[in-house]
Protein backbone atom coordinates (compact mmCIF):
# COMPACT_ATOMS: atom_id res chain seq x y z
CA UNK A 1 0.00 0.00 0.00
CA UNK A 2 1.17 3.59 -0.52
CA UNK A 3 2.53 5.24 2.33
CA UNK A 4 0.03 8.19 3.30
CA UNK A 5 0.71 11.40 4.95
CA UNK A 6 -0.73 10.87 8.00
CA UNK A 7 1.99 7.90 8.59
CA UNK A 8 5.00 10.05 7.19
CA UNK A 9 4.17 12.78 10.19
CA UNK A 10 3.56 10.43 12.98
CA UNK A 11 6.98 8.86 11.54
CA UNK A 12 8.66 12.39 13.52
CA UNK A 13 8.49 15.75 12.70
CA UNK A 14 8.89 18.33 11.44
CA UNK A 15 8.00 16.71 7.93
CA UNK A 16 9.50 17.97 4.99
CA UNK A 17 7.98 17.91 1.70
CA UNK A 18 9.91 18.77 -0.95
CA UNK A 19 8.79 20.18 -4.40
CA UNK A 20 9.42 18.15 -7.78
CA UNK A 21 8.29 19.97 -11.03
CA UNK A 22 8.85 16.32 -12.82
CA UNK A 23 9.22 12.58 -12.12
CA UNK A 24 13.01 12.80 -12.20
CA UNK A 25 13.17 15.48 -9.73
CA UNK A 26 10.95 13.19 -7.65
CA UNK A 27 13.27 10.46 -8.11
CA UNK A 28 16.01 12.48 -6.99
CA UNK A 29 13.92 13.66 -4.07
CA UNK A 30 13.49 10.01 -2.64
CA UNK A 31 17.03 9.24 -3.67
CA UNK A 32 18.78 11.42 -1.63
CA UNK A 33 16.34 10.38 1.35
CA UNK A 34 13.07 12.43 1.47
CA UNK A 35 10.04 11.19 2.91
CA UNK A 36 7.71 13.45 1.14
CA UNK A 37 7.05 15.07 -2.58
CA UNK A 38 5.23 17.73 -2.92
CA UNK A 39 3.72 18.94 -7.03
CA UNK A 40 3.24 23.00 -6.17
CA UNK A 41 0.39 24.32 -8.32
CA UNK A 42 2.64 27.06 -9.75
CA UNK A 43 5.19 24.24 -10.52
CA UNK A 44 2.91 22.80 -13.07
CA UNK A 45 1.86 26.12 -14.57
CA UNK A 46 5.34 27.46 -14.50
CA UNK A 47 7.39 24.24 -15.75
CA UNK A 48 4.82 22.70 -17.71
CA UNK A 49 3.17 25.13 -19.48
CA UNK A 50 4.93 28.21 -18.75
CA UNK A 51 2.57 30.24 -17.60
CA UNK A 52 2.14 31.62 -14.20
CA UNK A 53 0.51 30.79 -11.09
CA UNK A 54 -3.11 32.78 -11.74
CA UNK A 55 -5.07 29.94 -11.78
CA UNK A 56 -5.01 28.92 -15.56
CA UNK A 57 -4.43 25.47 -15.41
CA UNK A 58 -6.89 22.72 -15.20
CA UNK A 59 -7.49 19.65 -13.32
CA UNK A 60 -6.17 17.54 -15.74
CA UNK A 61 -2.97 19.61 -16.35
CA UNK A 62 -2.30 18.82 -12.41
CA UNK A 63 -3.26 15.33 -12.45
CA UNK A 64 -1.04 14.59 -15.68
CA UNK A 65 1.95 15.56 -13.22
CA UNK A 66 1.04 14.20 -10.79
CA UNK A 67 0.40 10.38 -12.22
CA UNK A 68 4.15 10.90 -13.66
CA UNK A 69 5.27 11.16 -9.78
CA UNK A 70 3.11 8.18 -8.81
CA UNK A 71 4.37 6.39 -11.25
CA UNK A 72 8.19 6.78 -10.25
CA UNK A 73 7.82 7.47 -6.56
CA UNK A 74 6.63 5.55 -3.35
CA UNK A 75 6.44 8.45 -1.46
CA UNK A 76 3.09 10.22 -0.41
CA UNK A 77 2.64 12.86 -2.73
CA UNK A 78 0.64 16.37 -1.61
CA UNK A 79 -0.98 18.03 -4.26
CA UNK A 80 -2.18 21.87 -4.86
CA UNK A 81 -5.13 21.80 -6.68
CA UNK A 82 -5.72 25.40 -5.97
CA UNK A 83 -9.60 26.28 -5.68
CA UNK A 84 -10.19 22.59 -6.24
CA UNK A 85 -10.94 22.97 -10.17
CA UNK A 86 -15.09 23.87 -9.88
CA UNK A 87 -17.95 23.82 -7.61
CA UNK A 88 -18.97 20.73 -5.13
CA UNK A 89 -19.36 18.06 -7.94
CA UNK A 90 -15.74 19.64 -9.11
CA UNK A 91 -14.28 19.30 -6.15
CA UNK A 92 -15.68 16.01 -5.54
CA UNK A 93 -14.42 14.58 -9.20
CA UNK A 94 -10.69 16.24 -8.45
CA UNK A 95 -10.67 14.52 -5.33
CA UNK A 96 -12.03 10.84 -7.00
CA UNK A 97 -9.00 11.54 -9.43
CA UNK A 98 -6.54 12.30 -7.17
CA UNK A 99 -7.27 9.35 -5.01
CA UNK A 100 -6.98 6.87 -8.49
CA UNK A 101 -3.56 8.75 -9.57
CA UNK A 102 -2.26 7.33 -6.14
CA UNK A 103 -2.12 10.93 -4.92
CA UNK A 104 -1.98 10.87 -0.66
CA UNK A 105 -3.02 14.36 0.00
CA UNK A 106 -4.31 17.47 -1.51
CA UNK A 107 -4.74 21.22 0.18
CA UNK A 108 -7.48 23.07 -1.41
CA UNK A 109 -7.83 27.39 -0.69
CA UNK A 110 -10.00 29.55 -0.10
CA UNK A 111 -9.38 32.27 -2.89
CA UNK A 112 -11.68 33.14 -5.21
CA UNK A 113 -11.42 31.18 -8.48
CA UNK A 114 -9.66 33.94 -9.97
CA UNK A 115 -6.32 33.16 -7.61
CA UNK A 116 -2.97 34.44 -7.15
CA UNK A 117 0.31 33.23 -5.79
CA UNK A 118 -0.31 33.26 -1.90
CA UNK A 119 2.62 35.58 -1.22
CA UNK A 120 1.40 38.23 -4.04
CA UNK A 121 -0.74 41.25 -3.25
CA UNK A 122 -4.01 41.90 -4.03
CA UNK A 123 -5.83 38.57 -3.02
CA UNK A 124 -9.67 37.85 -2.34
CA UNK A 125 -10.81 35.74 -0.72
CA UNK A 126 -14.86 33.97 -0.70
CA UNK A 127 -16.83 33.54 2.24
CA UNK A 128 -15.98 31.33 4.83
CA UNK A 129 -19.27 30.05 4.19
CA UNK A 130 -18.39 28.85 0.45
CA UNK A 131 -15.06 27.61 2.00
CA UNK A 132 -16.63 25.42 4.43
CA UNK A 133 -18.86 23.83 1.73
CA UNK A 134 -15.39 23.41 -0.40
CA UNK A 135 -14.02 21.10 2.34
CA UNK A 136 -16.80 19.55 2.63
CA UNK A 137 -17.39 18.25 -1.35
CA UNK A 138 -13.79 17.27 -0.90
CA UNK A 139 -14.40 15.17 2.51
CA UNK A 140 -17.51 13.68 1.11
CA UNK A 141 -16.14 12.58 -2.18
CA UNK A 142 -13.19 10.85 -0.70
CA UNK A 143 -13.14 7.05 -0.42
CA UNK A 144 -10.19 5.99 2.17
CA UNK A 145 -10.20 7.76 5.12
CA UNK A 146 -6.10 7.98 4.84
CA UNK A 147 -6.23 10.41 1.86
CA UNK A 148 -5.78 13.51 3.37
CA UNK A 149 -7.86 17.06 2.85
CA UNK A 150 -5.72 19.65 3.66
CA UNK A 151 -7.57 23.30 4.13
CA UNK A 152 -5.61 26.12 3.12
CA UNK A 153 -6.18 30.06 4.32
CA UNK A 154 -5.00 33.21 2.28
CA UNK A 155 -6.64 35.03 4.64
CA UNK A 156 -4.18 36.39 6.51
CA UNK A 157 -3.47 39.01 4.31
CA UNK A 158 -6.82 39.63 3.56
CA UNK A 159 -8.62 40.19 6.90
CA UNK A 160 -5.71 39.59 9.34
CA UNK A 161 -5.09 36.72 11.85
CA UNK A 162 -8.54 36.02 14.01
CA UNK A 163 -10.55 35.44 10.92
CA UNK A 164 -7.36 33.33 9.16
CA UNK A 165 -7.53 30.74 12.17
CA UNK A 166 -11.22 31.20 12.64
CA UNK A 167 -11.54 29.73 9.14
CA UNK A 168 -9.31 27.22 9.96
CA UNK A 169 -10.79 25.78 13.13
CA UNK A 170 -14.35 26.10 10.97
CA UNK A 171 -12.66 24.09 8.07
CA UNK A 172 -11.43 20.96 10.73
CA UNK A 173 -14.87 21.20 12.07
CA UNK A 174 -15.86 20.51 8.37
CA UNK A 175 -13.70 17.30 8.07
CA UNK A 176 -10.02 19.30 7.10
CA UNK A 177 -7.36 16.71 8.41
CA UNK A 178 -4.71 19.09 7.91
CA UNK A 179 -4.26 22.89 7.67
CA UNK A 180 -2.15 25.37 5.66
CA UNK A 181 -2.07 29.09 6.66
CA UNK A 182 -0.71 30.84 3.78
CA UNK A 183 1.63 33.74 3.64
CA UNK A 184 2.75 33.82 7.53
CA UNK A 185 5.56 36.51 9.15
CA UNK A 186 6.20 35.26 12.35
CA UNK A 187 6.45 31.55 14.31
CA UNK A 188 4.22 33.72 16.86
CA UNK A 189 1.50 33.40 14.18
CA UNK A 190 2.54 29.50 13.52
CA UNK A 191 2.28 28.95 17.06
CA UNK A 192 -1.28 30.49 17.39
CA UNK A 193 -2.38 28.78 14.67
CA UNK A 194 -0.74 24.98 15.91
CA UNK A 195 -2.97 25.75 19.26
CA UNK A 196 -5.65 27.06 17.91
CA UNK A 197 -6.78 24.07 15.00
CA UNK A 198 -5.75 20.68 17.10
CA UNK A 199 -4.72 19.40 13.40
CA UNK A 200 -0.98 19.08 12.06
CA UNK A 201 -0.27 22.38 10.34
CA UNK A 202 1.89 22.81 7.46
CA UNK A 203 4.41 25.92 7.15
CA UNK A 204 5.14 27.13 3.42
CA UNK A 205 8.51 28.17 3.32
CA UNK A 206 8.61 29.28 0.12
CA UNK A 207 11.76 31.23 -1.22
CA UNK A 208 11.29 35.56 -2.18
CA UNK A 209 8.26 35.55 -0.49
CA UNK A 210 6.31 37.12 2.76
CA UNK A 211 7.60 34.35 5.16
CA UNK A 212 11.42 34.54 6.53
CA UNK A 213 12.84 30.92 5.95
CA UNK A 214 12.52 29.95 9.15
CA UNK A 215 14.29 26.39 10.34
CA UNK A 216 12.67 23.01 10.75
CA UNK A 217 13.51 23.44 14.49
CA UNK A 218 12.32 26.75 14.79
CA UNK A 219 8.85 25.76 12.79
CA UNK A 220 8.72 22.56 15.24
CA UNK A 221 9.19 24.36 18.68
CA UNK A 222 6.32 26.77 17.44
CA UNK A 223 4.36 23.41 16.82
CA UNK A 224 4.36 23.03 12.98
CA UNK A 225 4.03 19.30 11.97
CA UNK A 226 5.16 20.12 8.08
CA UNK A 227 7.48 22.00 6.17
CA UNK A 228 7.01 22.66 2.51
CA UNK A 229 9.76 24.02 -0.16
CA UNK A 230 7.49 24.03 -3.41
CA UNK A 231 9.68 25.60 -5.64
CA UNK A 232 12.81 25.59 -3.93
CA UNK A 233 14.75 22.81 -6.79
CA UNK A 234 12.88 24.14 -9.60
CA UNK A 235 14.44 27.87 -8.88
CA UNK A 236 17.87 26.23 -9.08
CA UNK A 237 17.78 24.22 -11.70
CA UNK A 238 16.00 27.02 -13.56
CA UNK A 239 18.80 29.03 -13.04
CA UNK A 240 21.90 26.96 -13.62
CA UNK A 241 20.05 25.80 -17.10
CA UNK A 242 19.95 29.60 -17.63
CA UNK A 243 23.56 29.48 -17.17
CA UNK A 244 23.92 26.43 -19.60
CA UNK A 245 22.09 28.18 -22.26
CA UNK A 246 24.12 31.67 -21.91
CA UNK A 247 27.50 29.85 -21.86
CA UNK A 248 26.71 28.14 -24.47
CA UNK A 249 25.75 30.67 -26.40
CA UNK A 250 28.65 33.05 -25.63
CA UNK A 251 31.64 30.28 -25.62
CA UNK A 252 30.15 28.40 -28.66
CA UNK A 253 30.96 24.65 -26.34
CA UNK A 254 30.49 23.68 -22.85
CA UNK A 255 33.91 22.57 -21.79
CA UNK A 256 33.74 25.08 -18.73
CA UNK A 257 30.45 23.48 -17.66
CA UNK A 258 30.50 20.10 -17.34
CA UNK A 259 31.76 19.92 -13.67
CA UNK A 260 27.96 21.67 -12.99
CA UNK A 261 26.76 18.67 -14.71
CA UNK A 262 25.66 15.39 -13.72
CA UNK A 263 26.87 12.63 -14.93
CA UNK A 264 25.73 9.68 -17.81
CA UNK A 265 26.67 7.48 -15.03
CA UNK A 266 24.70 9.58 -12.21
CA UNK A 267 22.00 9.78 -14.79
CA UNK A 268 21.46 6.10 -14.82
CA UNK A 269 22.09 5.04 -11.64
CA UNK A 270 18.98 7.54 -10.67
CA UNK A 271 16.74 5.97 -13.46
CA UNK A 272 18.10 2.06 -12.51
CA UNK A 273 19.48 2.14 -16.39
CA UNK A 274 21.41 -0.87 -15.97
CA UNK A 275 18.78 -2.81 -14.55
CA UNK A 276 16.86 -1.81 -17.56
CA UNK A 277 19.56 -2.74 -19.88
CA UNK A 278 20.06 -6.56 -18.57
CA UNK A 279 16.96 -6.71 -18.69
CA UNK A 280 16.69 -5.89 -22.22
CA UNK A 281 20.38 -8.17 -22.78
CA UNK A 282 18.43 -11.54 -20.61
CA UNK A 283 15.00 -11.16 -23.06
CA UNK A 284 17.19 -10.75 -26.21
CA UNK A 285 19.54 -13.85 -25.22
CA UNK A 286 16.28 -15.90 -24.72
CA UNK A 287 14.97 -15.22 -28.30
CA UNK A 288 18.38 -16.43 -29.53
CA UNK A 289 18.31 -19.44 -28.05
CA UNK A 290 15.00 -20.41 -28.66
C1 LIG B 1 2.72 26.84 -2.51
C2 LIG B 1 2.24 27.48 -3.76
O1 LIG B 1 0.83 27.53 -3.74
C3 LIG B 1 2.62 26.62 -4.98
O2 LIG B 1 1.84 26.60 -5.95
O3 LIG B 1 3.70 26.02 -4.95
C4 LIG B 1 2.84 28.90 -4.01
C5 LIG B 1 4.35 28.95 -3.90
C6 LIG B 1 5.00 30.21 -4.42
O4 LIG B 1 4.46 30.89 -5.31
O5 LIG B 1 6.11 30.50 -3.99
C7 LIG B 1 2.15 29.86 -3.06
O6 LIG B 1 2.61 30.03 -1.93
O7 LIG B 1 1.12 30.44 -3.46
MG1 LIG C 1 -0.19 27.04 -5.41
Amino acid sequence: MRPNLFDAIAAGGPLALVGAVNAYSAMQAEQVGHRALYLSGAGVANASFGLPDLGITTLNDVLEDARRITAVSRLPLLVDVDTGFGGAFGIARTVKEMERAGVAAIHIEDQVVQKRCGHRPNKAIVSQEEMVDRIRAAVDARGDPRFAIMARTDALAVEGMSSAIERAQACVEAGADMIFPEAMETLAQYRAFCEAVGVPVLANITEFGKTPLFSQAELAGAGVAMVLYPLSAFRAMSRAAESVYRHILADGHQRNLIHTMQTREQLYQTLGYHHYEQTLDSLFSKGEDA
